[in-house]
């Protein structure tokens, strides 16, 4: 069994004991009072490379990371830094996140927020909803082509808009043709948990112009953002350097003025 499987057994069981508690009608009920989505891919798109901060408290491939006691203290630095998202890793047994981290979150800050989650039902995506996203990431390889589609058409009609991640050739084919309007090409390979930064430059010429690209994983500093920027990113993820150095806000702007130089602008779509 990969990583990626194992992470999905365990949410899967977490999730039918949620389900086992609220049920979806409350949780229509729930999301229906929460505040608008924010436009996900008019924040992500932005005037340079913009930068989606995560919240991420430990991994599977690092163990404990950083302890994040007020997460939405280090989402509203991040905001304050310049970041255009934030991302919350709300599972609970490998990243040590939940939906209560989510609505901290939400409640903190005014640019939209990405539920990073292992998304395998609709119900998550209306808990997505319900505890305040304006994202929600759907990974290619944790679905079936049928279930990505419903997915992706499910979010957008709930006014969430669908991160879809990728990482090789036949997952971004998948994801164009399901209508992705936002890619996300993991550098990290879910199932061995290596990263190797070149997936994007590789991935990137075969993404359509028109759909925001974003490159996610092993972001150390500027030099990989411009990287990035250089083989066509319009957005990178990043959380293990942010919450394991000593001036997230610091390294955030650091990120946003990188991803603001005029030279970078004319790779990108
Ligand atoms: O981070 C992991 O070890 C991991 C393992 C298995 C599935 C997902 C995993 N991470 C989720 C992510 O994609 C990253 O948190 C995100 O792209 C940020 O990456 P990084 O900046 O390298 O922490």
């Amino acid at each position: 069994m990969s990583v990626l499987d194992e992470i999905i057994e365990g949410v899967r069981a977490d999730l039918a004991e949620r389900q086992a508690r609220v049920g979806l009608d409350e949780l229509k009920e729930r999301a229906g009072k929460a505040r608008p989505a924010k436009d996900g891919v008019a924040a992500l798109r932005g005037e340079g490379v913009t930068v989606i901060c995560e919240v991420k408290r430990s991994s599977p491939s690092k163990g404990a990371l950083a302890a994040i006691a007020d997460p939405a203290g280090l989402a509203a630095d991040y905001e304050t830094g310049g970041a255009a998202a934030i991302s919350v890793l709300t599972e609970q047994r490998r990243f040590g996140g939940s939906l209560a981290d989510l609505e901290a979150v939400r409640a903190r800050v005014d640019i939209p927020v990405l539920r990073k989650d292992f998304i395998v039902t609709a119900y998550q995506l209306w808990e997505a909803r319900a505890y305040g996203a304006d994202l929600a990431l759907l990974i290619v390889a944790a679905l079936e082509q049928p279930a990505l589609v419903s997915l992706i058409e499910r979010a957008e009609s709930i006014g969430l808009t669908p991160i879809v991640e990728v990482h090789d050739e036949d997952e971004v084919e998948r994801a164009v043709d399901a209508g992705a309007r936002i890619i996300g090409v993991n550098a990290r390979d879910l199932k061995t948990l290596k990263v190797d930064r070149g997936t994007f430059e590789r991935l990137a010429p075969e993404i359509p112009d028109g759909i925001v690209k974003i490159a996610e994983s092993g972001v150390r500093g500027p030099h990989d953002l411009i990287a990035y920027a250089n083989a066509g990113a319009d957005s990178v993820l990043v959380g293990e350097s942010l919450v394991t150095g000593r001036d997230p806000k610091g390294a955030v702007a650091d990120l946003v003025a990188a991803g603001a130089h005029p030279a970078l602008r004319h790779g990108r779509s």
